[in-house]
């Protein structure tokens, strides 16, 4: 194990919601455009695509992936792939993007995906668990860049109260331990809110370890 990989104690959050931490522009603004640089690059070698729910839907996020694997649904269902859909490999996840990973998840692990979502305009994300990673004793590590988004905390089942939160450019959070499976969601994205992204919008990345 190197140096890099060894755990840590993870800064304190700034808040904690239902188990996830939360911290607040944990990302200045350098820093989130260096990270914007670098996924510039990933785009560009994994673009952006629209996938369909099992059911026939189009999702209204548009997603890609950079490392070892990406996610991706169709009416078989939904899995990783270790290529993008046009039969490429997804790229490396950026080595600033890891550097998060490092601190704040500060796990013994690096993460084997880097799902990318880019919510344009009236795009969101129903409630969900993020559950189609074999181990759950590794945490979710969610990065927002661009404009503001609700985020939506459900319970570790179906239904029941809900409690949503602002998640803001440069904002990072954590679901692990007894949060890992927790329901979550994006209701709506705050259009023009920042200005980050060139065309607008959103990107939220989500680091998962895989296998
Ligand atoms: O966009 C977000 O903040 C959440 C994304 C998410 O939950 C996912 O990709 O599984
Ligand atoms: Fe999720």
């Amino acid at each position: 194990m190197t140096f890099d990989t060894l755990p840590g104690t993870p800064p304190p959050p700034d808040l904690t919601v239902r188990g996830v931490a939360v911290h607040k522009a944990a990302l200045d603004p350098e820093a989130q455009r260096d990270m914007v640089t670098a996924l510039r690059d990933v785009v560009r070698a994994a673009p952006f695509f629209q996938l369909e729910t099992r059911f026939g839907r189009k999702l209204s996020v548009r997603m890609s992936a950079a490392g070892a694997f990406g996610w991706f649904s169709d009416r078989r269902g939904y899995r990783y792939i270790d290529r993008h859909p046009s039969g490429a490999p997804w790229p490396p996840i950026p080595e600033c993007v890891l550097d998060v990973w490092r601190r704040y998840a500060a796990v013994a692990r690096l993460p084997e995906c880097c799902l990318i979502n880019h919510y344009g305009e009236g795009a969101r994300m129903g409630l969900h668990q993020d559950r189609d990673e074999a181990d759950f004793r590794w945490p979710v590590l969610s990065i927002s860049l661009g404009d503001s988004a609700l985020f939506r905390l459900g319970n570790l089942e179906k239904g029941g109260p809900t409690e949503s939160l602002w998640l803001e450019s440069g904002d990072v959070l954590v679901m692990g331990g007894a949060s890992r499976l927790i329901y979550h969601g994006i209701d709506r994205v705050r259009a023009g809110s920042s200005t980050l992204l060139d065309g607008g919008g959103r990107l939220n990345l989500t680091l998962r370890v895989v296998t």
